[in-house]
């Protein structure tokens, strides 16, 4: 098996004999030896596709990974585990039943999705916990542990109650232990497929604390603030502590997750124990941009993009830490989620993203790369309203969203071409 795995590493490593961790060098990543950019995919179902029996298909991971590796993609961004709980917008079966309580089939997947990705010398940076609902998340710890709700804002239709609520898991002692324990169990884990621990595997590239998470709510208090640097930085040494090899981020949105406050996101990266920033960009979401009147928002949300990409290289600049791109995207035109429905908005909001990204790495400023959110692939949305139900194909976008709103699908020529060729112009720069 180790001569197998040999030939998966990069040469220098593969040389060396030494397993390829990426490691941050300043404000860049190196691994084998050389600079290493991410041209990476959101591909956050990917370890249920690796699952064994009816949950998973592992016949299409591997199509999937194979089209990804065709497309020059080198990385994947993947939820770990996911918690059971009663909210109509998460995704189901969850790996955690209930404290203490894990499914090992699906946590196989995750097996089998880093023996299929070290195949392909691709790697992986894998996120422990989730701020939104979509998996279960921090909302469904508390319900657990404080008996409250596990608020689903696709229901309550109040994000910022949900925010400000959500926040009480980083104080939730209890919750806290649980969350250690689910942590632990992960980073520690032997892989099944494998036989290789997942300490000494270096096609997992980074633990990453949560996805998106937030201090609070757009009124965070000081206090609220202060509690979110002393979780991430008390979370990310716990990582480091059970993983000498790996780094470790904190899957933060930049300002948008950060209260719009500058010196909070940078505070909260400053801490030794993270190893490099995050950020996400989302013009739709944000209500940036109007899908059904592009005409007259397209100016204003690209301006406003262009600062979002810019200043958070400049905040990574300031912190001194290689930052990563690992979110964005752009719904398809007229805001339609039909497979069949142009992209030419979305290839616009690409071209510029990429335009921004590739200039500024290939000065040495520290972007170190993007995910895109989020890859499709083949899936295809089941049903007329375009909601998920249980047993539907996966796809790029997770439960709490209209199957089709976000993912590019392998159908997706002109977006998959532009993923090309800028994973091919981030590979020239390793080079150098
Ligand atoms: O992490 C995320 N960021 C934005 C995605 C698209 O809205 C969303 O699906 C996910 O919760």
């Amino acid at each position: 098996a180790s001569l197998f795995l040999m030939h998966a590493l990069p040469p220098q490593a593969a040389a060396a004999g030494k397993p390829a961790f990426v490691k941050v060098d300043k404000t860049h990543f190196v691994r084998g030896g050389q600079r290493y950019y991410i041209a990476g995919a959101n591909f956050w179902y990917g370890a249920y596709l690796g699952a064994a029996g009816k949950v998973g298909d592992r016949a299409r991971l591997v199509k999937e990974l194979d089209t990804m590796k065709a497309v020059g993609i080198n990385n994947v961004r993947v939820l770990a585990v996911s918690e059971k709980t009663d909210m109509p917008s998460a995704v189901r079966p969850a790996t955690t039943a209930a404290p203490g309580q894990y499914d090992e089939d699906l946590l196989a997947g995750l097996d089998y999705l880093l023996a299929e990705l070290a195949k392909r010398d691709m790697t992986a940076v894998i996120y422990l916990n989730n701020f939104w609902q979509w998996s279960g998340g921090m909302t469904q710890y508390l319900n657990w542990f404080e008996g409250s709700q596990a608020l689903d804002p696709n229901v309550t239709k109040d994000y910022e109650d949900f925010m400000a609520k959500t926040v009480r898991f980083y104080r939730n002692d209890k919750a806290q232990q649980e969350y250690r324990n689910v942590i632990r169990k992960i980073v520690q884990r032997v892989n099944t497929i494998t036989g290789k621990r997942y300490v000494d595997d270096a096609t997992v590239m980074a633990w990453q604390l949560a996805n998106e998470p937030r201090p609070g709510n757009a009124k965070a208090t000081p206090e609220e603030k202060q509690v979110y640097i002393d979780w991430i930085a008390g979370t990310a040494a716990y990582i480091h502590g059970l993983d000498a090899n790996h780094l470790v981020s904190s899957g933060s949105e930049g300002l948008a997750g950060s209260a719009q406050d500058g010196d909070l996101f940078m505070q909260a990266h400053r801490t030794k124990h993270i190893d490099y920033l995050t950020y996400h960009l989302w013009p739709k979401n944000w209500g940036w941009i109007d899908s059904k009147n592009v005409a007259a928002t397209w100016d204003g949300a690209l301006e406003k993009s262009r600062h979002y990409l810019n200043v958070h290289i400049d905040y990574a600049q300031k912190v001194g830490k290689p930052i990563v791109l690992e979110e964005f995207g752009m719904d398809r035109d007229g805001a339609s989620f039909d497979i069949k429905a142009a992209t030419t908005v979305r290839d616009r909001f690409y071209r510029e993203v990429f335009d921004v990204v590739t200039t500024r790495a290939a000065k040495g400023d520290p972007i170190a790369g993007f995910n895109f959110w989020a890859w499709g692939g083949a899936g295809r949305a089941a049903n007329p309203d375009y909601w998920w139900k249980e047993g539907n194909d996966l796809m790029g976008d997770p439960p709490q969203e209209e199957q089709g709103l976000y993912s590019v699908f392998d159908s997706d020529a002109s977006t998959i071409a532009l993923i090309r060729e800028t994973a091919t112009k981030l590979k020239r720069l390793e080079r150098k």
